[in-house]
């Protein structure tokens, strides 16, 4: 086995930095020689990763949070966007929500362990094509979740103050979101899902959920299944703000879903776009970074990823 790690030394703002030494002699105990390198900007992940799998990696660990996740697994495709038969994805969780990590389930006392005994499984991942801040449109995979609305704002919150640095991570998510609701504006979004009638929903959020968790252990969508082959997708109506606040409890325990403010939704693709009497941005949210807004298309890759965990 070809080993490469993946370490973003800024996640959990500085926390896996912190921890890396520790790590990685646990790492080579376990599971022996590996290469590695540590990200130092945005997209450096993607970069790294795609580089060693060219080498001939056959399995990468990505250590940090959801961001260096989905931007690990973007280097997995080639210029073709085919995935590498031979390489394997494995996550070592040291972020702020660490959302992809609690949706697989079955905690571990010992990570890297689990990462040398299990066996290699297919996961699916989630395609969302987007308008870029410079206003092209761009894509990019995700692993966990995406979505729109309130979730991407949330996202810009966390990601552009400091509390993350001294707050646990659920705590960081839960203030930004109480901060961010009374900002908020709902609005209309037309969507389009599979070959189903499209339909508008006045709304303040859609997660496109791959996994069950986001937002920092929100249990967003207790019914995704990250090899279910179909996204669970999660519309918050258009809710008075303190009664919205006043919910934010049961989302954490997953007992939102009958509320008659949320809809869920099961599908593989999803055309979102604003009807023209909304504001003109909508924030779009991809494993906990928002590059962009809406318009955006989300479309499932069936087993495209080869999880080792
Ligand atoms: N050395 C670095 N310094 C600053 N930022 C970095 C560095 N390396 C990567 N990044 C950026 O940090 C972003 C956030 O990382 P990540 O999501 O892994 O941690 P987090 O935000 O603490 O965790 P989570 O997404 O689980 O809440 C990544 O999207 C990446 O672009």
């Amino acid at each position: 086995m070809s080993i490469f790690v993946v370490v973003n030394p800024h996640a959990g703002n500085g926390r896996t930095g912190r921890r890396w030494h520790a790590l990685s002699d646990r790492i080579h105990k376990t599971l022996g020689t590996f290469d590695h390198a540590m990200t130092s900007a945005a997209g450096d992940a993607t970069r790294l990763v795609r580089a060693a799998i060219e080498r001939g990696a056959t399995l990468v660990i990505a250590v940090g949070g959801d961001g260096t996740f989905g931007e690990a697994v973007n280097g997995f495709p080639d210029a073709n966007g085919i995935m590498p038969e031979c390489c394997a994805f494995a996550a070592l969780a040291g972020g702020t929500g660490c959302d992809f990590v609690r949706s697989l389930g079955q905690p571990s006392p010992d990570p890297v362990l689990r990462i040398a005994e299990s066996d290699v499984r297919p996961i699916d991942l989630g395609k969302i094509t987007f308008i870029s801040e410079t206003g092209d449109q761009a894509s990019r995979l995700f692993i966990n979740a995406a979505g729109f609305g309130l979730s991407g704002e949330v996202c810009r919150a966390v990601n552009a103050t400091s509390s993350a640095n001294v707050l646990p991570g659920t705590l960081a998510y839960f203030l930004a979101t109480i901060t961010t609701v009374w900002r908020h504006r709902p609005f209309a979004i037309r969507m389009s899902i599979d070959n189903r009638p499209s339909f508008v929903i006045d709304q303040s959020l859609t997660v496109v959920a791959n996994g069950r968790y986001f937002g920092g252990g929100m249990h967003v969508a207790p019914n995704a299944r990250l090899d279910s082959g179909a996204f669970e997708i999660m519309v918050l109506k258009k809710t008075p703000k303190l009664q919205l606040i006043g919910q934010l409890p049961l989302v954490y325990r997953g007992a939102h879903t009958t509320h008659p403010s949320i809809a869920f939704f099961s599908g593989r693709r999803l055309v979102a776009e604003t009807v023209s009497e909304s504001p003109d941005r909508v924030a779009i949210d991809i494993d906990g970074e928002s590059p962009g807004h809406l318009r955006a298309e989300f479309e499932i890759l069936p087993g495209a990823l080869r999880l080792r965990q």
